[in-house]
């Protein structure tokens, strides 16, 4: 993408079955776990680099020793950040001779050794970016069963609601947050979970010694899990630890946030996205499952695990974002699916170029935009195969070998155009001379375009703001002086606010509605724009579960293709001479392409939960009123 949104979260979780030494024989390393949950890391990195944490917990400690441990960063590289603190230790250990292969050593002398670790890479939808609000944040407590943490992807709409509950409960939450909401929900069931198997144990007559293993061994993660999120409004794929050991993982009913995990009799693997697992785990995509929505993986310090109904599953309506952009494009299906959208793209664009392949060049804007790329062109190839048909059969016989086999071997023009000058990105920051810098983001080939006769077709994922199409791509492009540059989007237009963990929150950071603005204007239908803010205004305060997304009236008078047409007009760079056209998705093939995920509120304004109507009213309203802020 084009655009700079990376705004997810990525969770990991390990739960080692058999002791360390069974590892370290089998693998030669007791650091087999850690070394997994590090390679689970560094392989989403992909979901979010404002910060990264780790957490550890060893359940078999003898008292008066800390056993959960955990390492967080902000810092640029935070995954390394947080495993060179892990590390150091050992590094210490080992110059001060120390034997730190020797699993034993390790599990009485490291606090990373152990059988249960959670990790997790975010990019902040709520809150600031600082090391406070980097997961894996904990709740702890003198009782093992009480301590708990938790990290997760995810974004709720309903953290006013839900902080009020906790008020209500007389608690005083430390912030106001979603995560630390989240986190004070679980743990209050949590807390009473253990209450009530303490006094259930104490009327049986046990003493407090040997209730707590009993309540360890009892512990309802269902019943907790099902009572701390049954009023949850959003997108979530949560983990979680309890200190004594047991662990789990717990997905929306809608399934908008991924998560997938595998399971042997050596280990339980958790991670945001499957070909992950399989990468780590070197194993077949049938080997790793996805956890439904509204289902949890539990997973007992005995080594139980269980899938349980935590909520009531909805219509699946899983993000498309993930399967568009976000997660990796290795996976499978996702491969499949980028490819596919390109290659359904394929009838529009050539109407675009006026099927005109001899002056047409086919390229994309790199990296995550090369699979749709592919699909793209094998859409073109197949559709110049009925065209060689055409042209032999239109001839009736009477062309030479050397026509036919012009004919045959006529290719579409494949090249790469756009180079993405990465480092440069991070120089430029806060540069004054910003503007001039940020044009030399992407670089071109030369040599490739036929001046004032190519048309130039560079296909992206998709397209948020525009700024980085407007400011650098378009720019470099038309030096190449190609008559026509056709920006062609994999998704369809971005507009309305997501608010369940991809940060797009704002509707004036999205160039569709930008444009739709400016055709109400052009067309003297400004009026309309505060007959809406008028109707959002109405329903602020009305329950959730109650409100319409009024914003769709904004784009309602417009075809798809007039809005097209004033994004290209408002991307073209003023000094920019070739003419520019914008070609999107359309949302029927966006589902044609993904059929399982058919979460498409950001294109469509259909929100799978009442809080995203709730949500995207007061973006608009927050638009008129000139609030910087997201509205959840
Ligand atoms: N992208 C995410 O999943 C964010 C998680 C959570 N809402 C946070 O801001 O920390």
């Amino acid at each position: 993408m084009s655009d700079q949104i990376k705004h997810e979260c990525g969770i990991a979780l390990i739960r080692l079955l058999k002791p360390l030494s069974y590892y370290h024989k089998k693998y030669g390393t007791w650091k087999y776990g850690l070394n997994k949950l590090y390679l689970l890391m560094e392989k989403q990195h992909n979901r979010g680099q404002d910060g990264a944490g780790i957490c550890c917990v060893k359940s078999e400690l003898d008292p008066g020793n800390p056993y959960i441990s955990r390492f967080r960063s902000v810092e640029p590289n935070p995954i390394k950040d947080v495993f060179d603190k892990v590390n150091k230790p050992l590094k210490k250990a080992k110059r001060n001779n120390f034997d730190i292969n020797d699993p034993e050593w390790a599990e009485n002398n490291f606090p990373f050794a152990g059988t249960l670790y959670l990790g997790h890479l975010r990019y902040g939808t709520f809150g600031k970016n600082s090391i406070d609000f980097t997961h894996p944040v904990m709740r702890q407590n003198n009782w093992k069963s009480r301590n708990l943490v938790l990290a997760g992807n995810f974004n709720l709409t309903n953290t006013d609601e839900l902080f009020n509950v906790l008020l209500n409960l007389g608690q005083h939450p430390k912030a106001y947050t979603d995560t630390v909401t989240a986190l004070e929900k679980v743990g209050h069931f949590l807390d009473e979970e253990n209450q009530l198997l303490f006094r259930k144990y104490k009327n049986e007559g046990y003493d407090n010694n040997e209730i707590s293993p009993l309540i360890e061994q009892n512990l309802d993660i269902q019943n907790i899990l099902e009572r701390a999120s049954k009023d949850w409004d959003g997108g979530y794929a949560m983990a979680g630890l309890v200190g004594h050991g047991d662990a789990f993982v717990v997905r929306d009913p809608w399934g908008i946030r991924p998560a997938h995990y595998y399971a042997d009799d050596e280990i339980v693997v958790v991670a945001s996205e499957r070909p992950v697992i399989q990468t780590v785990m070197n194993l077949q995509e049938d080997d790793v499952q996805e956890i439904g929505p509204g289902e949890g993986l539990i997973i007992k310090k005995n080594g139980k695990i269980s899938r349980e109904m935590i909520r009531v599953p909805h219509k699946r309506k899983s993000c498309s974002f993930e399967r568009i952009y976000f997660s990796r494009g290795s996976d499978k299906a996702i491969y499949q699916e980028r490819k596919q959208l390109g290659r359904l793209l394929t009838p529009i664009v050539l109407e675009a170029v006026d099927y005109d392949y001899e002056n047409t060049v086919f390229s994309y804007i790199p990296n995550t935009a090369e699979t749709a790329f592919y699909g793209l062109v094998d859409g073109v190839r197949n559709h110049l195969v009925d065209w060689k048909i055409d042209q032999i059969q239109k001839k009736n016989g009477s062309l030479s070998d050397k026509d036919i086999k012009r004919i045959l071997s006529f290719e579409p023009r494949v090249e790469k155009i756009a180079i993405k000058d990465v480092k440069l990105r991070t120089f430029i920051a806060d540069d004054a001379s910003r503007d001039d810098l940020v044009a030399h983001v992407y670089d071109v080939t030369y040599g490739v375009i036929q001046k004032d006769k190519d048309t130039l077709v560079i296909i992206d994922d998709s397209i948020v703001r525009g700024t980085t199409l407007k400011k650098s791509i378009l720019k470099i492009l038309d030096r190449l002086k190609p008559k026509k540059i056709i920006v062609v989007s994999s998704a369809p237009q971005i507009r309305y606010p997501d608010c369940y963990g991809i940060d797009m929150a704002r509707l004036d950071k999205f160039i569709a509605f930008n444009a739709a603005i400016e055709l109400l204007k052009d067309n003297g239908k400004e009026s309309l724009i505060q007959q809406v803010y008028k109707k959002c205004k109405e329903q602020e305060n009305l329950p959730k579960e109650e409100m319409v997304n009024y914003v769709r009236e904004i784009y309602k008078p417009f075809t798809a293709e007039e809005v097209s047409a004033k994004i290209a007009e408002l991307l073209k760079p003023e000094d920019c001479n070739a003419e520019v056209e914008i070609v999107y998705q359309s949302i029927e093939n966006l589902h044609k392409a993904c059929p399982n995920d058919l979460g498409d509120w950001y294109f469509t304004g259909n929100y799978p939960t009442p809080g995203g109507n709730r949500v995207v009213n007061g973006s608009f309203i927050n638009y008129i009123e000139g609030k910087d802020a997201r509205a959840y």
